[in-house]
């Protein structure tokens, strides 16, 4: 157990959150090793810019956790640190009490990460990928080809189970990964963004699948800008902005009596009056004036 570990501070003073005036901070509060997963401090720059800033959040074992927040807020990159793909610059993360930089083969066994499409041997065949994927984890032949054949009838992809990946639509793609995550049966799934070019029944099938695991005591972690699906499915949500969560809890506590939605646009902001493109009518340009066809090039062949 190494739930004492303290998270490395940060060698040179960083870019963290302005700090109040006035009154002093609170003690930083310990990560909780009776959490999923729990980060305090999290930050990462690139060249100098911030991308996640001092992030800090308590996921409880057991619940559907929506991550949401506008594009570059910091939510892949967060979940890179947690997942042990990328060192965080200070601060850390905790999986099932377990210190994620310290224990990180511990720490990927606890853990269902869902590929990217350009991380995979899409040259293997559906079937091929969960085998290997399994057999990376350690699991004997026998069982992954079983669990293999299970996922992909789940899945709705066993006609595809002998074509190449690459062969795959995206939608299909997504569901071999998120497949390929789930056959060492993991603890904690973590899914950026699943349900992308999904098909309405798969994605129905994907929620009913992911619903089941969550009721068997496993944690599932999403990144999503879908807020209705987030609101429907997930029993916890986090709003990240700007490298650092601006409210979380229960889907119910973050709504705050108005809807995920509202509530999202409300915290991050960013709404403007919508921008007028009166070009995009395609008769006039600014003066009013019909916009004549431009004349076809001289010369072209005949
Ligand atoms: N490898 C990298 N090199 C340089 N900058 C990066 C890198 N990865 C992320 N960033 C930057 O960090 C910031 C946060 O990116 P990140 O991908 O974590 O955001 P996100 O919330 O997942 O966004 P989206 O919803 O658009 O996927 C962005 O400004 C992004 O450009």
């Amino acid at each position: 157990m190494t739930a004492d570990i303290p998270f490395p501070a940060p060698a040179a003073p960083l870019a963290a959150p302005a700090a109040p005036a006035a009154p002093p901070a609170a003690a930083p509060v310990p990560p909780d090793p009776r959490a999923a997963v729990s980060i305090r401090g999290l930050f990462k720059q690139f060249d100098g810019k911030v991308a996640v800033n001092g992030l800090a959040l308590d996921i409880p074992v057991g619940s559907f956790y929506g991550l949401v927040g506008p594009n570059g807020a910091g939510k892949t990159t967060t979940l890179n640190m947690v997942t042990g793909l990328l060192r965080p610059d200070a601060g850390g993360a905790m999986v099932l009490g377990t210190d994620v930089w310290s224990n990180l083969d511990r720490v990927k066994r606890e853990l269902g990460v869902m590929p990217q499409a350009g991380q995979i041997f899409d040259r293997l065949t559906g079937r091929q990928l969960l085998v290997y994927s399994g057999m990376l984890r350690g699991m004997r032949r026998a069982e992954t080809v079983r669990r293999a054949k299970d996922l992909l009838a789940a899945f709705d992809l066993e006609s595809a189970a002998d074509t190449m990946v690459t062969d795959y639509s995206s939608g299909m793609t997504k569901k071999i990964c998120l497949a390929a995550a789930m056959i060492h049966s993991p603890r904690i799934l973590v899914l950026d963004e699943p349900f992308e070019s999904v098909d309405p029944v798969s994605s129905a099938n994907l929620r009913d699948i992911l619903v089941e695991y969550a009721a068997t005591g496993g944690t599932i972690i999403i990144s999503s800008h879908v807020m209705a699906l987030v609101e429907r499915m997930c029993t916890h949500v986090a709003i990240i902005n700007k490298g650092q969560v601006c409210a979380a809890g229960t889907v119910e506590q973050v709504a705050a009596g108005s809807d995920l939605e509202e509530r999202f646009l409300e915290l991050v902001g960013g709404r403007h009056a919508a921008a007028r493109l009166a070009w995009l009518d395609g008769g006039t340009d600014e003066t009013g004036a019909a916009v004549e066809p431009a004349a076809p090039a001289s010369g072209g062949a005949r």
